[in-house]
């Protein structure tokens, strides 16, 4: 009989297969960073890494499982096949292409819309119950092409949207106010990026809004310039890439958090993509982000912010741009 036989009684089989299996479509930057923040959070104990690159899919992997030791022994496994991603809870896709030189944004949506036709078929194929969470660009728009694609119920579908921006739009609070970014209380909406919408009604630390202590805030009457705060949130995005050429630790820490709230059902509050058609005189199907409570179920309610006609309209732009760049999408 063998070592393992003669060191080992077996009362049952071990079994594996709980309920908080993660699939992570695409291992470049982003998508190795959501498996290193989920992993070392213990978000999850079984996580499977997907992508078209073999060797640095294996490379990944293997450089996972080699700290297993230190990740509660986590399953970690890949494959370029789906089957492998069966029964997942969430599936969170960070696959894409980059913008080329010189390409339009209309070229860059349709290539990674082409890449999701292989993609999220697969992924609904093999769990059918599963929640899909985009973080791929520009991902409004790769939102509503995965609920497109994916024929899941809009609860099931959601974008990364404005969780980053709000997550830099607190810190940079946080860092003026010499408080905590989770005291720091405020809320960045609409379309993820260059043209997102600060509420800067909301603002507020302990509930006390800043708008209430220098109604200028966030106009360009302000003279202490808070405005100047939502502004930074998208230069640091383009600082960022400009330095290191790309972006990871804060957009895979955002994401780990998230499917924390998925899979502890934990109805917490946060800034994500949904379909907002029906929200704030928005009438065409497109996801934009509000504050949404996010449980097993994916997104169960909206919290319906008084917005200022200024803030509505912006969302409402947005609404009719994306509504036209999907309207020219080859699916
Ligand atoms: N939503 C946000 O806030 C946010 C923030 C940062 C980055 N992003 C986006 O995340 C995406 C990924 O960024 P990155 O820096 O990791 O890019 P990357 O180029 O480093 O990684 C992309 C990965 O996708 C893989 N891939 C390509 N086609 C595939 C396919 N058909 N199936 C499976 N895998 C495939 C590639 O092999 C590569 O490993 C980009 O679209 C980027 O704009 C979004
Ligand atoms: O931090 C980032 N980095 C990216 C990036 C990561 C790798 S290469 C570029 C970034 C940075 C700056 C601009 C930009 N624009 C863009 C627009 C549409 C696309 F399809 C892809 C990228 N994207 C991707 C991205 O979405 C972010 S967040 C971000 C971007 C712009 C403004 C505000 C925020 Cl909070």
């Amino acid at each position: 009989t063998s070592i393992k036989e003669r060191l080992l009684k077996t009362v049952v089989e071990p079994v594996s297969g709980g309920k908080n299996k993660i699939t992570i479509v695409g291992v470049g930057q982003v998508g190795m960073a959501c498996a290193f923040s989920i992993l070392t959070n213990s978000v999850s104990s079984d996580v499977v890494l997907i992508d078209v690159m073999a060797d640095k899919l294996k490379g990944e992997m293997m450089d996972l499982q080699h700290g297993s030791a230190f990740l509660k022994n986590a399953r970690i496994n890949a494959s370029t096949d789906y089957a492998a991603t069966a029964n997942s809870t969430i599936c969170i896709v960070t696959a894409g292409a980059r913008q080329r030189e010189g390409e339009t944004r209309l070229d860059l949506v349709q290539r990674n819309t082409d890449i999701f036709k292989g993609i999220i078929p697969q992924l609904v194929k093999y769990s059918p119950e599963t929640t899909l969470l985009i973080v791929s660009n520009p991902v409004d728009i790769l939102t509503y092409v995965a609920w497109k694609l994916s024929g899941l119920p809009k609860n099931r579908v959601i974008g990364s949207g404005t969780n980053l921006d709000s997550a830099r739009f607190r810190f940079l609070l946080s860092q003026r106010l010499e408080i905590a970014p989770t005291s720091c209380h405020g809320w960045v909406i609409g379309e993820h990026g260059d043209t997102s919408v600060p509420v800067w009604s909301g603002v507020n630390i302990a509930g006390v809004r800043l708008r209430d202590l220098n109604e200028k805030v966030g106009t360009d009457q302000d003279p202490e310039n808070w405005g100047e705060i939502h502004k930074q949130v998208v230069w640091s995005a383009y600082e960022v890439i400009k330095l290191k050429g790309y972006t990871s630790w804060a957009i895979g820490l955002s994401i780990s958090n998230l499917a924390q709230s998925i899979l502890r059902n934990m109805s917490s509050v946060h800034a994500i993509s949904t379909l907002v058609n029906g929200f704030h005189g928005i009438t065409e199907d497109v996801f934009l982000s509000l504050p949404c409570v996010l449980g097993e179920n994916g997104v169960s309610r909206v919290v319906l912010q008084q917005l200022t006609d200024t803030e509505r309209d912006l969302l409402q732009k947005s609404a009719k741009t994306m509504h036209e760049v999907q309207s020219g999408l080859k699916f």
